[in-house]
């Protein structure tokens, strides 16, 4: 349904001699069929954002491609048509409503810009049915604003929206990060009802076991790179790159104390020394990593499981 090719994105920053380009992203792929959760993981900095403001028509990439159903996204010239399509949710809910409006005025544009087609009584009984999926009661929140209301109901009601314009992709960027540990999971359960009418989502998190709940594949980047990919089972079960497994170790957990989590790094300052270009991203904080790790590119280790490390 949607597909990064080789999607790659430079931002040059500063000026003349304090010139500073960063290659946030670095020819990524993935593809994310109808009701499929990706789910894009890796440490701050490491480019999730980035790729999913592209997805968005947000930022331009610099190479590569993003397709829907075979069409470059940014060859779409009307905007309505694609963002009837393509949505997108963030960590900070208030910033996508308008504060002057109350839900059920929000619910009433929602129809005027892309369901005309639908009778008002039919366009409120889908309101109060998808208010119902995502776990809100309409009496609780149609006639409120926006600040009368919490992160997790306004998330909530951010995926009713799509629902109600039967999205096909949901770009989803740290969408629970600002809750707390219960709403979380009503907000993923009403995500998955998204999933249910054959959207494909990109689920952007740091938090690998919220990843693990939700979705269905997995792309562990770091430093803009796909350094391992594939099937959610298969990576959780059997990661194989460094990195994956250091981020999987350090998940806590409720019978390990932080003190037997702790792993260990080789001095990163001797191996930062001897970095050149194309070796390896990792190689500064890898324990296996030596100069012969070279352009490491993502092979196949076994089905539906990619890895990017010579050392396999
Ligand atoms: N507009 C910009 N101009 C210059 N550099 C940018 C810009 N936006 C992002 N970057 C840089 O690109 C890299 C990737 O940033 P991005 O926000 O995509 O990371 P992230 O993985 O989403 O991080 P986080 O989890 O903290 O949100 C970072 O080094 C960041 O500083």
């Amino acid at each position: 349904m949607i597909k990064a090719k080789d999607l790659t994105k430079v931002f040059n920053s500063g000026f003349l001699f304090s010139k500073n380009i960063i290659t946030a992203v670095d020819e990524v792929n993935f593809e994310i069929g109808r009701g499929e959760i990706l789910a894009l993981v890796g440490e701050s900095g490491s480019g999730k954002s980035t790729i999913g403001k592209m997805m968005l028509k947000l930022l331009k990439p610099s190479g590569g491609q993003i397709l829907i159903e075979d069409k470059d996204i940014f060859s779409i010239s009307n905007n309505k048509e694609f963002y009837s399509r393509v949505q997108g949710i963030f960590q900070d809910p208030y910033s996508s409503f308008n504060p002057i409006f109350k839900v059920n005025r929000i619910f009433r544009l929602v129809r005027q810009s892309f369901k005309k087609e639908i009778s008002i009584s039919e366009w409120n009984d889908r309101v109060e049915e998808v208010l119902k999926k995502v776990g809100l009661n309409a009496g609780d929140v149609l006639n409120k604003y926006i600040h009368q209301l919490s992160g997790g109901q306004l998330q909530r009601l951010l995926i009713a929206r799509a629902l109600l314009m039967d999205v096909e992709v949901l770009v989803a960027d740290e969408i629970t990060s600002m809750l707390d540990a219960s709403t979380r999971v009503d907000v993923l359960e009403a995500l998955l009802s998204l999933k249910e009418i054959g959207a494909s989502i990109l689920f952007i998190t740091h938090d690998l076991s919220q990843a693990y709940y939700i979705s269905d594949k997995i792309v562990v980047l770091y430093k803009g790179s796909v350094v391992e990919s594939g099937s959610i089972e298969k990576v959780f079960s059997n990661p194989m790159h460094p990195y994956t497994r250091m981020l999987l170790d350090s998940i806590p957990q409720l019978d390990r104390k932080w003190e037997t989590d702790r792993i260990d790094i080789e001095d990163s300052d001797k191996k930062q020394a001897i970095w050149k270009e194309g070796l390896c991203k990792y190689i500064d904080r890898c324990p296996v990593a030596d100069t012969s790790c070279y352009k490491p590119t993502l092979k196949l280790v076994e089905e539906d499981h990619y890895v990017a490390c010579v050392k396999l």
